[in-house]
């Protein structure tokens, strides 16, 4: 980890409607830093994933990606976004598995041209890494939840992004399959640089592989110390099913 800033909100505002959802919020992911945002439902959080990804455009504040102005920055290839709910866009969808991961390779193989054998060697490598590789010829639609998820993992991962942003990955995943996409996620943190920010309800797993925790409620956002983190755990164990955070006495 080093203090490479490759994300910085300053003093960003944002709202759907003349109500701001993000309030003046500041903050900054470093390179190798694996960020995890916690928060109730509706809070924001895939409002700021949005915001850093282009989508959205802030209201007030500046918002750099590795030091451009979000304005001005072009290189949206090195960052490899896993929506929320990804897996419902696909139940009637026609690619096998080996085409949907392909089909993220076209910065490097360019439009209308067949892929080389470096491109089919390293779908199949991603594919591998996410325990999928055997379903390659399967429609991606006979999957199962779980399996598109980790499908479309290893579409993002394809493009070798050095950020990766990932809302919910675990959604309407077994607890098995939470586990080796975790396991995966950290792997690709520590030992293949790549930053990760990630939004979940899954405190206890996040405390786990995250090196910053975020917490996000009533349009503020702040990084969790150990004593805070402890209380969230805390409250989560008394309430399992609250998506509600302690912090904030909310
Ligand atoms: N396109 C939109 N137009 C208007 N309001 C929106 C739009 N998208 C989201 N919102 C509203 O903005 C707020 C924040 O939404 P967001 O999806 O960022 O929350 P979230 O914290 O990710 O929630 P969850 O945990 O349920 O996924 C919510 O009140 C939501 O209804």
């Amino acid at each position: 980890m080093n203090n490479n800033k490759i994300i910085e909100f300053n003093k960003v505002y944002f709202g759907y409607t003349s109500e701001y959802i993000l309030k003046n919020i500041s903050f900054s992911v470093n390179e190798g830093d694996f960020v995890s945002i916690i928060g109730s439902n509706g809070a924001g959080k895939s409002t700021i994933l949005k915001l850093i990804l282009g989508e959205l455009n802030q209201n007030k504040g500046e918002i750099k990606i590795f030091g451009d102005d979000i304005k001005k920055f072009n290189r949206l290839y090195c960052i490899g976004y896993l929506e929320q709910n990804a897996y419902y866009k696909v139940l009637n969808f026609p690619a096998t598995v080996y085409e949907t991961v392909m089909s993220n390779m076209f910065c490097d193989i360019g439009l209308f041209k067949f892929p080389n054998k470096n491109c089919r060697a390293k779908v199949i490598e991603s594919l591998r890494l996410l325990g999928m590789e055997k379903y390659s010829k399967r429609t991606i639609s006979k999957l199962s939840g779980g399996q598109i998820q980790r499908v479309f993992l290893a579409r993002t991962l394809v493009a070798n992004p050095k950020i990766l942003i990932l809302d919910e990955p675990t959604n309407g995943v077994d607890s098995e399959t939470v586990d080796i996409i975790y396991n995966i996620l950290s792997d690709l943190n520590k030992n293949k640089n790549i930053s990760i920010i990630m939004v979940t309800h899954d405190i206890e797993k996040a405390s786990k592989i995250s090196s910053k925790i975020f917490c996000f409620e009533e349009g503020n956002l702040m990084e969790l110390d150990k004593e805070q983190l402890e209380l969230e755990l805390s409250h989560k164990h008394k309430h399992p099913h609250s998506n509600n955070s302690n912090i904030g006495g909310i």
